[in-house]
């Protein structure tokens, strides 16, 4: 992974040669914590170890119960199906790959009715085994399954950790189960048995994506100028700190658009506390050149964006034309226009003093795909150890989920009442 920072300098008042120079040394400090909580195992820090504790042959040894499925379901929410999704969407595989990871009951339904359910392995991952909408929605595929003569017990997978509902339901039903390591929360599993069971059912090199993410952990080091992970994650703490509160990511790749998806849980769930952090926006080049581009560039000045691209792609030819003015484009390559397009975007931002940051993997490949994601987690721990944020936390997700819970008279929510009456007032007034 490289990270050019030349349009952030150049473009933002204040953000020169000598200030990054002197965040560099609190990026020194930074990196020294991280490495120690690295070491010590500490809960969240733990996650940027995953390269090497996570071990594939008890991912293969699971998946070696099942033939190659025609599909593979994955019952989960936020960081449990987003890695997966980011690794799986990027990659092409005949084993086609579905997330429920909403309870829409059209979404489901209409999902439910095309599925070969007696060729499809149920993945079903939940950190803390209680979540409302991935254990609802098992439950309906469940009765699918049933309904469709299918033994759900001989083609499900659980994903969970010591304990909760899903923990109890695999030991009593015997279900093939996989562990979510100790001191990694959701957002930060996309390289362990939470990320890595979907791409591995489709046939995908999951120690190759393992290889990619011990990559980005051998190219930490003390210092933004010789990591890349850390230049993105000082830059966008940097510019954040100059006004910079919207992060628009902007792949250009269609198949890293679920990965704009995975980042922005990253960023949002991890940054956003106490008044801090960055929202993360998702965009995708080329497309977004033709909508959201024009407020990027001319809407207020609060706004970075991250142009993600492989320097390498598929080699497709625009045919020649005798078209009046299209001679231009015959004989050059689809990925020629891409990423000229790639470079007048950078061109207009920087035009109109829009910092942008170009990220560049060498190819949508498991290995590229292993460094990005790391690279990625590891910036935005950086980030939240400048900022002084608990990156690890996510007090205001889980009071949602607990009011969701207490709203439905499933657990102990003592602001219930106060949540039932705002519903009330809200009713009445429309
Ligand atoms: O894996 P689970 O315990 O089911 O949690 C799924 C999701 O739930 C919450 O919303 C958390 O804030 C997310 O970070 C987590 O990824």
């Amino acid at each position: 992974m490289n990270v050019d920072l030349g349009n952030t300098i150049e473009t933002t008042p204040g953000l020169t040669d000598e200030t990054l120079d002197r965040l560099d040394d609190r990026v020194a400090a930074a990196h020294d914590r991280i490495v120690a909580g690295m070491e010590a195992d500490e809960f969240g820090y733990a996650a940027l170890t995953l390269p090497e504790t996570t071990d594939p042959e008890a991912i293969r040894a699971v998946m070696d119960q099942f033939d190659r499925p025609a599909a593979v379901l994955t019952v989960g929410i936020g960081g449990s199906a987003l890695g997966a999704a980011a690794i799986s969407n990027a990659l092409e595989s005949d084993v086609d790959a579905h997330f429920l990871d909403n309870v829409d009951p059209d979404a489901v339904d209409a999902l439910l009715a095309d599925l070969p359910l007696a060729e499809t392995v149920v993945n079903v991952v939940s950190k803390s085994g209680t979540t409302a909408e991935t254990l609802a929605n098992f439950l309906v595929v469940r009765e699918a399954m049933a309904e469709a003569g299918v033994d759900w017990t001989e083609r499900t997978i659980v994903t969970t950790g010591e304990e909760g509902n899903l923990r109890s339901l695999a030991d009593e039903h015997g279900l093939p189960a996989l562990d979510v390591p100790d001191g990694v929360p959701g957002r930060f599993s996309a390289l362990s048995t939470v990320g890595l069971v979907v791409p591995a059912l489709q046939g995908h090199d999951i120690e190759a994506v393992l290889a990619g993410g011990r990559d980005g952990m051998d190219a930490l080091a003390g210092s933004l100028y010789e990591s890349p992970a850390y230049a993105y994650g000082a830059a966008t703490y940097a510019l954040a700190e100059r006004g910079a509160l919207t992060n628009a990511v902007m792949p250009y790749a269609e198949s890293l658009e679920t990965f704009a998806e995975w980042f922005a849980q990253l960023w949002a769930e991890s940054l956003g506390k106490d008044g801090l952090g960055q929202t993360p926006a998702r965009a995708l080049g080329a497309t977004d050149q033709h909508s959201q581009l024009q407020l990027y560039r001319a809407g207020p000045p609060d706004k970075i964006v991250s142009l993600i691209r492989p320097t390498e792609r598929a080699d497709t030819t625009i045919p020649e034309t005798d078209l009046d003015g299209l001679a231009y484009l015959g004989g050059s390559s689809l990925a020629d226009l891409l990423d000229a397009e790639f470079a007048a975007t950078e061109a207009s931002l920087a035009a109109a003093d829009v910092p942008n940051i170009r990220v560049e993997i060498e190819r949508v490949d498991e290995r590229s795909l292993g460094e990005l994601l790391y690279g990625m987690e590891a910036a935005c721990v950086l980030y939240g150890e400048l900022a002084s944020i608990s990156t690890f936390t996510q007090p205001a997700v889980e009071w949602g989920k607990k009011a969701a819970r207490g709203l439905l008279g499933g657990g102990d929510f003592p602001e219930a009442d106060a949540v039932a009456d705002k519903r009330e007032l809200r009713i009445e007034q429309s």
